[in-house]
């Protein structure tokens, strides 16, 4: 098969970019791989496996697991555990971060915190689904790594990346390079390069955003909508509404495409539904890394204080100059209040709760 670069071959390549590296990462990357590999392999079958269906168990975010989260978990700890370059895993499924016990891992320097399904409500319907990845380096040097070693901002993010497992099946990410894609090709059983620098256009047509909550959405989100759905040729409007409901399918979608997606707050998810560890922070260093643009509607995503594990964030991330224009509408349309301005602050200072 002329010229095809697998994964693996890539990482280490991509390994000269950093003079003193050892190759911890590039294995730490490997692993991931491998257990996208078998989650892949169970997805694809799902209809013929006991794996569809709730698993009967509530995650801490009070969501019913299905039963390919509760695995996916399984297979991207157990092939992080068996890999020994990460001490500490951060997981959506897991109320608590969850130690990599083990000679060797507890002195492994590498933190990954995962959504190791991503897109569940779309498992049983056979929508492409995902897993979103991120990894930081600890910040402690001695003993056990703590939790103020996993609630780094999402600036200190050492890679992050995605795999889609979709009518084919991607691994894209970042080490802070660029942005680069793989796709498995099932005959070799190898993550190949097939989309090289990847880099999200600055404009695009795309809106997507789960319209049925529009009641409870920010005035600044209904004014943007407003503005997606008028007619006016020069600027290619009406654009096109797209919602997938699976955040990696849908980014993916506008990362090759150019668009935007929204999952902003709501008055029932007051500080929007998604994850800023494992969601949020991973997709954004990935999408600037490709030149677009991640915010909360005000601030750079990269740059909010992360506070606690399951923490969740609006998000607004695409195309540079969409965002650019949603984040103008909300600053007219739903400026932060002095309160909220206050609160954020109080919350940064540790004063939980903020003004009662
Ligand atoms: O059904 P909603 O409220 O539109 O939410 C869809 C969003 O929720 C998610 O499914 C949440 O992720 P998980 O499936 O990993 O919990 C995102 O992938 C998606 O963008
Ligand atoms: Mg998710
Ligand atoms: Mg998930």
């Amino acid at each position: 098969m002329q010229g095809v670069l697998t994964l693996g071959q890539f990482i280490i390549e991509k390994q000269n970019d950093f003079p003193y590296a050892k190759g911890e990462l590039s294995r730490l990357l490997r692993d991931i791989g491998i257990a996208s590999k078998i989650v892949n392999r169970e997805v694809n079958k799902a209809g013929l496996m006991d794996i569809l269906g709730d698993a009967g168990t509530i995650n801490i975010q009070g969501e019913c697991q299905k039963k390919l989260d509760v695995f996916a978990n399984e297979q991207f700890i157990s092939a992080l555990k068996s890999g020994g370059e990460c001490c500490i895993v951060a997981s959506e499924e897991n109320d608590e971060f969850v130690y990599i016990d083990g000679e060797v891992s507890k002195n492994a320097k590498y933190i990954v915190a995962i959504d190791p399904l991503d897109g569940s409500s779309n498992i049983d319907v056979n929508v492409a689904v995902g897993t979103i990845f991120s990894i930081y380096r600890r910040k402690s040097v001695d003993g056990k790594a703590t939790l103020a070693d996993v609630l780094q901002n999402g600036t200190e993010q050492v890679a992050a990346g995605y795999v889609i497992y979709g009518s084919s099946t991607m691994l894209v990410y970042t080490t802070g390079k660029g942005v680069n894609g793989f796709t498995l090709d099932p005959s070799i059983g190898e993550f190949c390069l097939s989309h090289p620098k990847m880099k999200i256009p600055e404009d695009g047509t795309i809106y997507s955003i789960n319209e049925g909550n529009y009641v409870h959405f920010p005035e600044g989100v209904k004014k943007y909508l407003k503005y997606c759905q008028v007619e006016d040729t020069d600027t290619l409007r009406p654009y096109t509404s797209r919602y997938i409901g699976s955040m990696v399918a849908d980014i993916h979608r506008n990362m090759i495409k150019g668009g935007i997606f929204i999952y902003p707050t709501t008055s029932s998810a007051p500080n929007g539904k998604l994850r800023l560890v494992y969601e949020c922070n991973p997709m954004a260093f990935i999408i600037e890394q490709a030149g677009g643009r991640a915010t909360d509607g005000y601030s750079r995503i990269l740059e909010k204080d992360v506070t606690s594990l399951h923490q969740r964030s609006a998000i607004f991330i695409g195309s540079e100059n969409m965002v650019l224009k949603v984040e103008s509408l909300m600053s007219e349309y739903s400026p932060l209040l002095y309160e909220e301005k206050i609160d954020t602050k109080l919350e940064r200072l540790g004063v939980v709760g903020g003004i009662d």
